[in-house]
Parts: structure tokens; C-alpha cells; sequence
């Protein structure tokens, strides 16, 4: 990182000062920026970091520093701008490219890894864009987001967030983060969560299906999956809910949602899947 780039001097020659209509709380906190990229474990590929919402910057500073190529994306075509004539000289050198663009839409790039400090408002959508490609990943959230999203089964916060990020990572909160340590301060705590891609016990082939399914199982989460898995099949879309409940374990059956593993989650999906959704379903 050079001193040049500290993020206060980011951000007055970006010529902005956050606007939270469009997501923008940039960090300001040099610690928390400098530990952000030391949360990824040591082994990890550094050849191609991807960083979604690039800002002004001086997280992207410290990614190069660490990393030998980073890709960034940023919607906000001002912001897209100033990056590209800030960091010039890595762009030429190939190690920076500035994407312009919602990491919503944009096609991602092929990384090894990713560290950002995410748009609130769309967190959860980047987050389940990210997840799927089997990447370690360390990313700032709303910290309530982030328990949520870490929490263990037989837990309170626990629910679908969990099992569906439970089934393609591990999930760790690493570092709580207050809202000092951004410009303009958000209304809420932050939290960096460290995600490490996991290879589920069971594959989930339909996996619209497997997300749909537990989201309908947590609508009756105090209900015995054998309820629950009749009583939701009209959100799941099983056209045979008790062909699931026969064929599945009887002590499962018995468990309720906020008891249930993500692994066990995407097994019972996948025989839902298999004998629950119908003579048209292949
Ligand atoms: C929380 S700020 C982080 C900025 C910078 N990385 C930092 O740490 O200070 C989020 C950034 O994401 C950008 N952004 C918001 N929505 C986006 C989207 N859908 N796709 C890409 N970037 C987005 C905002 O313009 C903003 O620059």
C-alpha cells in the first residue's frame, strides 16, 4: 500500500463522500483495511483476487499489494472511472482490471479468491453468486447478516441462510466491525466473514429446487419435518409430499428444520426430488 493512497486521500481525490442511496460506505479504518486481506488463509491462490464494489479503492490497494492480479467491479461509472486513472500503472502493468458493471449481471471472472467489502443491499445476491464458484472468499457484511448466515444448527439465528450457505462453505465470522470504521458510517454493525468451499456430503443437482425446499421447511420451523414437508408443499412444489415422508428416515422426520444439518438438508432434497415431485418430473 502506498501512502499516497491512505483512504482519506482516496476519497478526496475521488472527489465523492458515500452516498448510502447507492451503497456507498467506504472504509476509512487503515487497520481493518490492512487485516481484511490477511483473513484469507495462507495457502490460498492469490494469482487473480476478485473484489466486488471497488469504491475509490483502498481495499483494491491493498489487494495488489498482496495478491498478483486482482479483478474489481464497480456500477458506479464515476467510481469505475477514477480507478482506472488512479491505478493506471497496475492496468497497464496487467495486474488491475476495473470492471464496469452490477456484479449482479456482469459475467465473473475466473478467480482464485475474493475480498470485499460488499454493497449491503444486494449482499445476500453477490453472496450467492459468489458462493457456487467453490472459492475462499473473506467479505463484509451487516454483522446480523453475518451470524446469520455462520450459524450453527440447533441455534437460534440458525435457518435456510445458513443451510444454503452451509452447503457450498464453511462459514466463520472473523472480525467484528463498528460503523466508525466506515465513511459515511452505516446504521448497522459489520462483520467480516471468512468462507471456506466445502464439497457437501451429498451433491444437490436441482439446486433452484434444493433452495426453494429449504425455504419452505423454515416457514414451519417449529413444525416436525413430517409436518412441515406436507404442510409446505405448495410452496416447494412437491406434488407428492407423502411419498417424501414414507420414503425418508423415520427419526429424521421427527427433527425439526432448525435441527437439521445442511448436508441432511440436501439429502432429503434430493430424495424429495426424486419421489416427491411427481409422474412429470424426470
Ligand atoms: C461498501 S462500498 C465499498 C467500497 C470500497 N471497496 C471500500 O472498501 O471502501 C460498496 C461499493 O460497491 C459499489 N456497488 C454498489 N452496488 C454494486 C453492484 N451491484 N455491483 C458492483 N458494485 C456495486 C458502490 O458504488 C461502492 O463503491
Amino acid at each position: 500500500m502506498t501512502a499516497s493512497r491512505d483512504p482519506d486521500r482516496l476519497l478526496e481525490r475521488a472527489g465523492v463522500s458515500g452516498n448510502p442511496d447507492r451503497d456507498q460506505h467506504f472504509l476509512v479504518d487503515e487497520r481493518v483495511l490492512d487485516r481484511l486481506p490477511t483473513h484469507l488463509p495462507a495457502d490460498v491462490d492469490r494469482s487473480h483476487v476478485l473484489e466486488i464494489g471497488g469504491g475509490t479503492g483502498a481495499l483494491t490497494d491493498r489487494l495488489l499489494a498482496t495478491c498478483d492480479r486482482v479483478t474489481t467491479i464497480e456500477r458506479d461509472p464515476a467510481l469505475a472511472e477514477f480507478l482506472r486513472r488512479e491505478f493506471d500503472a497496475e492496468i497497464d502493468a496487467g495486474r488491475l482490471t476495473v470492471v464496469h458493471g452490477d456484479a449482479l449481471d456482469v459475467t465473473l471472472p475466473d478467480a482464485t479468491a475474493s475480498v470485499s467489502n460488499l454493497p449491503y443491499g444486494v449482499s445476500s445476491e453477490i453472496a450467492f453468486r459468489l458462493l457456487p464458484l467453490g472459492i475462499p472468499t473473506v467479505l463484509m457484511f451487516q454483522r446480523e447478516f453475518a451470524e446469520r448466515m455462520a450459524a450453527a444448527s440447533g441455534s437460534d439465528e440458525y435457518g435456510r441462510l445458513s443451510v444454503s450457505a452451509g452447503h457450498y462453505a464453511d462459514i466463520e465470522v472473523v472480525e467484528p466491525v463498528p460503523p466508525t470504521a466506515f465513511s459515511p458510517p452505516p446504521a448497522v454493525e459489520s462483520a467480516i466473514v471468512r468462507t471456506t468451499p466445502r464439497d457437501p456430503d451429498y451433491a444437490v443437482d436441482d439446486e433452484a429446487f434444493f433452495l426453494r425446499f429449504v425455504k419452505a421447511l423454515f416457514t414451519q420451523r417449529r413444525k416436525t419435518l413430517r409436518n412441515a414437508v406436507r404442510n409446505t408443499a405448495h410452496i416447494s412444489g412437491l406434488a407428492d409430499p407423502d411419498a417424501v415422508v414414507a420414503a425418508a428416515d423415520e427419526s429424521l422426520m421427527s427433527r425439526r428444520a432448525g435441527d437439521v444439518t445442511p448436508d441432511e438438508f440436501a439429502a432429503l432434497a434430493t430424495l424429495a426430488a426424486d419421489v416427491g415431485r411427481g409422474d412429470d418430473d424426470d
